[in-house]
Parts: structure tokens; C-alpha cells; sequence
């Protein structure tokens, strides 16, 4: 390749501010944390050569009827040489906050070298007057920069003071973003835990932007805690339970952790407002507590974590997978300490958010060694504790299914039998992770057959009064894979108890499947259950029930076979199992018999 092969690339301007303004940023109102960061830097460069510094950010708005609005902002940071406004302010993505320009980048909040250009989002030309603090008697420059790609340099030949002090205009349909009272809305949203001066003026007032951050302040104090309670209500609009701190040395991150005052999914991640360097990133960031931690919200300051090159998130690294986890302990710290000091109060935490606490636990065993007792657990016999539960009964007996559940419920309930419905998330996990570490922990997976064990044994006569419709039942749900039994069982109102197994419920399931598919595809899917054993549901028959001894009254006849199949299709509904096609059609015919039958079985004709 010879030298006159090479060419430099050309930077269409006005396609990367809208790559900018419409993909990185959030929206054009981010030059003012952009302008915000680089005074902030520049006064931490100037601080560098003289530490005593007294850094100081002047925002200023004018206004007038006559013309546009112009923002200036103004500070006392180390400025710009002629060198340096060519090498740092006229080429996109050169930066001297990298660190090949300085021995200590971590003191900055700028890298990318973009920032600048996010005033184009909002103004057609950047107007820069700066004086550098590097030597003696330098001379002030003018930088002017244009959207349309060009820029202009030259020497003042009056005299500035040394900073910076960059002059916008809006562009058409940007005059929103240069009302005073904006600009000092954005300033203190930004701006307002930086630790140089910032102030905004307009109209002859001057407003102070910076605020003392809430949580450097002992949170045991209950005034303190009053506070840092109210903070979070006004910031994040919502009311919380419980407030308190949040630490970790990687990322360098300090803040509060806010208890919500309402349950939530699962998994739900809650938004949570987050500081870089004392800057506003985001407050929408979900990456800085671990997954579980979803019933709270935080407000953290970190020092030391990277962002992205929009500002708004943080980059996914080691670091930031740290940070996770030390803020993962802090939380984990918190409810320990609670459960060990104030059980009264982790039991009320726990009333709102055992999800939380048992996705802590599936994955933590001391922790669930720790909670477990306060956990709670819906039974048939209503929702109670594990400690509830385990003092009444020796074997923890629990079905894995809200569906089996349902199945058994009313049954098990009338049999003052217990057992957990274990079909919520975590459960069935931390069931089985409790019997492996506690060696007093018996846990058994209930099967509804064994309900049948329960049930009261009909007399002699009963069963010759039933025998014939139980054969009747049972040949007439055959074509289903149902056996029927009659039993007697509580609740008496309870018509029918229809039970499955693993094998039954998954031969159902591909013969549902099977109902929608055609050709090989119905093929594959019969493939699937050849080596299943083939297996019968059970359909109990209550004979305590009215309704099923009318029936059993009815004598062979067509309405007795008819009353069968509802009683199976209703069971089936219950019991939430889709129905396939065949029972649909059946479900059909019940009822337009039923209808028929409601209006005389006469043609209206
Ligand atoms: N107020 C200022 N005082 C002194 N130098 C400045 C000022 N504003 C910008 N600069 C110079 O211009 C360079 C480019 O600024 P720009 O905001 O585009 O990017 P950055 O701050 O370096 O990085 P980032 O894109 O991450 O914000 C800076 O690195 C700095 O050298």
C-alpha cells in the first residue's frame, strides 16, 4: 500500500448529533449534566496544580423580549490553551480526562470525549471563552463550533478570567430547554450533590443548587431516619416501610436502601436512583442490587464504577458484579440482624415480603436455616408459618401444584388434613433444600390417592345400591382413561373428586396437544407417550353428596350417563386441566341437553 493510499475518514456532523441525541441520550435535556460534568472536571484539573482551588459553576439564563435566550455557563476550572481547544474541543471523541492524557483519570467523570456535543441536540452553535490556568498571562480564546461541521478559533484580546464560559443558544423548537426555571430544575436533578458551588441566575436571583446527600448521617438516629424516609417518598413518590444504609468498597458505593411498603412480583425490579461522583447517572437503573433484592429501592453514590458511554447506565463488568454482591450482603446483613434483634418487626417485613426473603433463602442456607420458621406457606388448613405448621404435624406433606392443590384442598381441609401448596415460586425449592440440611425435616410429596385412604367405606346396602351406576360411570368415562369409585367424603357438598398421576396428566397433555396438530407432527407427539405406562385418572363419586345420589337414583338411563359426564367435565374444570376436544363436545351437549330439556324438549317452531 503506498502513502497516497491513505485517507482520512470524514465525520458527517449532523448525522452523529442525531445518533447522539436520538439513540445514546435519554433526550437533549443531558447538556446540561454534560455542561454540569466537564465544569466539574475542569475545576478538579485545576485543583490538581493548585489543591487549595475554591471551585465555583455559574449557570446564567437571560432572558429579554427582544431576543432568543442565551444560557451561559461558567466556571473556574483549569481552562483551555489555543493547543489544547484544537486538540480537545475540535475533535470528537478525544478526551484529556483518558489516560494518556492524565496520571489520574479516576478523578474524572468525562472519558468518551463526545460530552460537548450534546449542546448541538439543543443550540446550532457552541460559543466556548476560555483561559487556561496552565502558565502565566495566557491569553483567552474563542471557540465557536457549528453543526454544520465547522469551527472557528481566535485569540481575545480582552481579558477573561481563567475557567471556561460556554454560550447557547436554542435552535428552533429548543426554547423550552432555555427557561430559566428549567434549567434550574435540571441543574439541581444533575447538579445538586457535586461539591464545587453551582449556581443558577436569572432575572436577578440567583438560586444554590447543591444539597447536603441524605445518607451521609447515622440512620439509627430516628430523626435522622424521619428524613431519610421523606427523601425517599419525595424522590422516588411512593411511601416506604423501613429505610437503611448500603456499602460496598467495590465501586466505591455509600446510599440508602428503601424498604417498599407493598408486596411485589417476583422478579419485578424496581428502579433505583444512582450517583456517579456525586453526578446524577440514572434513575431508572436496575443493575446494582442483586435479582432478589426486589422489594427494595435505593439511592447510592458510587466512585469507582465505569458508565456507559450515555451516561445512563452502568457498563457490566467485574467491578459492578461486586458491587452486587457486597450490596446483596448489606441487604442480607439487614435482615439477619432484624430477625435477630426485632423478630416482631421481621415478622411484619415478612408479612409484605416473604417472596423476597425466600428467593434470598432458596439460594442462601444460613439464611434459610435463619428465616425459615417465619415463612409462610399456604395449607389447607389456611396460610400459616413453617413453625405453625411443623408444630402441628411431624411430616411436612405438600403437593407440587397449585392445580393439585385445588384438587385436594377442600378435601384434605374436611379431613382436617394439612398440606402446603408448594406451587409458588421457591417453594417446592426451599421444602427440599430444608430436608436436606435439617435432619428432623421430614418432607413428604402428598399424593391424592392417598385422600382415599381417608374416606368412609359405604354399608352393604349402599354398595349394592351403587354398584350398577358405578359400573355405568365407569364404562361411560372408559373413552377418557377414567375410573370411577364411589366413596363417601367431606365436604358433603362436594360432588365429585377427580385425581391424577404423573403418567395420566402427561399422556392428557399430548393427547390435548395432539387435538391441535396434524400430520407428522400428531405422529411425533403420539411418539412421545409410547413408553409412558398407560394410566387411568380416578373420578371419586361422593355418595355424602345430594346431588350424586339423585343421581345414583336416576336408575340406568341416558340422564344418568349424561349427569356422569358433567360431573366429570365440572370436576375437570375445577381442577383448572384444559379440556381436549372429545370434552369439549361433550361439555357442548350437556348443556344444549341441559337447555333442551329447561324448555320442554319442544320444538319453538
Ligand atoms: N469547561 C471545560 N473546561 C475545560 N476543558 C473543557 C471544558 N469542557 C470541555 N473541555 C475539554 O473538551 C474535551 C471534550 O469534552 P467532552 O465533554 O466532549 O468530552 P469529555 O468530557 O472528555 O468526555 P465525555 O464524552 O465522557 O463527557 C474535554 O476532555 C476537555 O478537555
Amino acid at each position: 500500500m503506498t502513502a497516497s493510499d491513505q485517507n482520512r475518514f470524514q465525520v458527517e456532523l449532523r448525522g452523529l448529533i442525531d445518533l447522539l441525541s436520538q439513540h445514546l441520550y435519554s433526550g437533549p435535556h443531558v447538556f446540561v449534566r454534560e455542561l454540569l460534568q466537564n465544569g466539574v472536571d475542569a475545576i478538579q484539573a485545576r485543583r490538581q496544580i493548585e489543591p487549595q482551588h475554591e471551585g465555583l459553576i455559574e449557570i446564567e439564563v437571560i432572558t429579554s423580549a427582544e431576543s432568543d435566550p442565551t444560557i451561559i455557563f461558567q466556571d473556574n476550572g483549569v481552562g483551555l490553551t489555543e493547543d489544547e481547544v484544537h486538540q480537545f474541543l475540535a475533535t470528537i471523541g478525544q478526551s484529556s480526562k483518558r489516560g494518556e492524557m492524565t496520571s489520574r483519570p479516576e478523578d474524572f467523570l468525562g472519558q468518551f470525549g463526545i460530552g460537548l456535543l450534546s449542546c448541538f441536540t439543543v443550540s446550532d452553535e457552541i460559543v466556548v471563552l476560555t483561559r487556561s490556568a496552565k502558565g502565566d498571562n495566557q491569553p483567552g480564546i474563542e471557540w465557536r463550533g457549528s453543526t454544520d461541521g465547522t469551527y472557528s478559533v481566535r485569540k481575545l484580546t480582552q481579558a477573561i478570567p481563567v475557567g471556561t464560559q460556554i454560550f447557547l443558544q436554542p435552535s428552533t423548537g429548543y426554547e423550552d430547554y432555555f427557561e430559566p426555571q428549567k434549567v434550574l430544575k435540571l441543574a439541581r436533578e444533575y447538579g445538586s450533590l457535586l461539591q464545587p458551588k453551582i449556581t443558577v441566575t436569572s432575572n436577578g436571583q440567583t438560586d444554590v443548587v447543591n444539597a447536603k446527600a441524605p445518607w451521609h448521617q447515622d440512620t439509627t438516629n430516628p430523626q435522622v431516619r424521619e428524613n431519610l424516609l421523606a427523601y425517599g417518598t419525595e424522590v422516588f413518590e411512593r411511601n416506604f416501610l423501613d429505610v437503611f444504609p448500603l456499602h460496598s468498597t467495590s465501586g466505591g458505593v455509600t446510599g440508602v436502601a428503601y424498604v417498599l411498603s407493598e408486596a411485589v412480583h417476583a422478579g419485578s425490579r424496581q428502579p433505583h436512583r444512582v450517583y456517579l461522583k456525586d453526578m446524577l447517572l440514572s434513575t431508572k437503573t436496575h443493575e446494582v442490587l442483586p435479582e432478589w433484592a426486589f422489594f427494595v429501592q435505593c439511592v447510592v453514590n458510587a466512585s469507582q464504577l465505569r458508565p456507559t458511554a450515555s451516561r445512563e447506565s452502568f457498563y457490566e463488568d467485574t467491578v459492578l458484579e461486586r458491587t452486587r454482591q457486597e450490596l446483596g450482603d448489606c441487604l442480607r446483613r439487614y435482615l439477619v440482624e432484624m430477625a435477630q434483634t426485632q423478630p416482631r418487626r421481621f415478622e411484619q417485613l415478612i408479612a409484605v415480603h416473604h417472596l423476597a426473603v425466600k428467593a434470598l433463602a432458596v439460594d442462601d442456607d444460613e439464611c434459610l436455616e435463619l428465616f425459615a420458621d417465619w415463612l409462610p406457606f399456604q395449607t389447607s388448613l389456611g396460610t400459616m408459618t413453617l413453625a405453625e405448621f411443623r408444630k402441628q404435624n411431624s411430616v411436612i406433606r405438600y403437593v407440587p401444584s397449585c392445580d393439585q392443590f385445588r384438587q385436594i384442598a377442600q378435601v384434605a381441609a374436611s379431613e382436617s388434613l394439612a398440606v402446603i401448596n408448594a406451587g409458588y415460586v421457591y417453594d417446592v425449592d426451599i421444602l427440599t433444600r430444608l430436608s436436606m440440611i435439617r435432619s428432623d425435616f421430614k418432607l413428604e410429596e402428598f399424593d391424592a390417592e392417598q385422600l382415599s385412604d381417608r374416606f368412609e367405606q359405604l354399608s352393604q346396602s349402599e354398595r349394592e345400591e351403587t354398584l350398577e351406576f358405578e359400573r355405568l360411570a365407569d364404562m361411560t368415562l372408559q373413552r377418557f382413561k377414567c375410573a370411577v369409585e364411589i366413596a363417601k367424603f367431606l365436604p358433603s357438598d362436594l360432588p365429585s373428586l377427580y385425581v391424577t398421576d404423573a403418567n395420566a396428566d402427561f399422556i392428557r397433555s399430548v393427547e390435548q396437544a395432539q387435538d391441535v396438530t396434524e400430520g407428522v407432527w400428531n405422529d411425533m407427539l403420539g411418539d412421545l407417550t409410547r413408553d409412558v405406562p398407560s394410566s387411568y385418572a380416578r373420578l371419586y363419586l361422593n355418595y355424602s353428596n345430594p346431588l350424586i345420589k339423585r343421581i345414583c337414583q336416576l336408575g340406568q338411563s341416558d340422564g344418568q350417563r349424561r349427569s356422569v359426564e358433567m360431573v366429570y367435565i365440572q370436576a375437570l374444570l375445577l381442577g383448572h386441566f384444559p379440556l381436549k376436544k372429545s370434552e369439549v363436545k361433550l361439555l357442548n351437549e350437556g348443556l344444549l341437553g341441559l337447555l333442551d330439556w329447561a324448555v320442554g324438549g319442544q320444538d319453538n317452531e
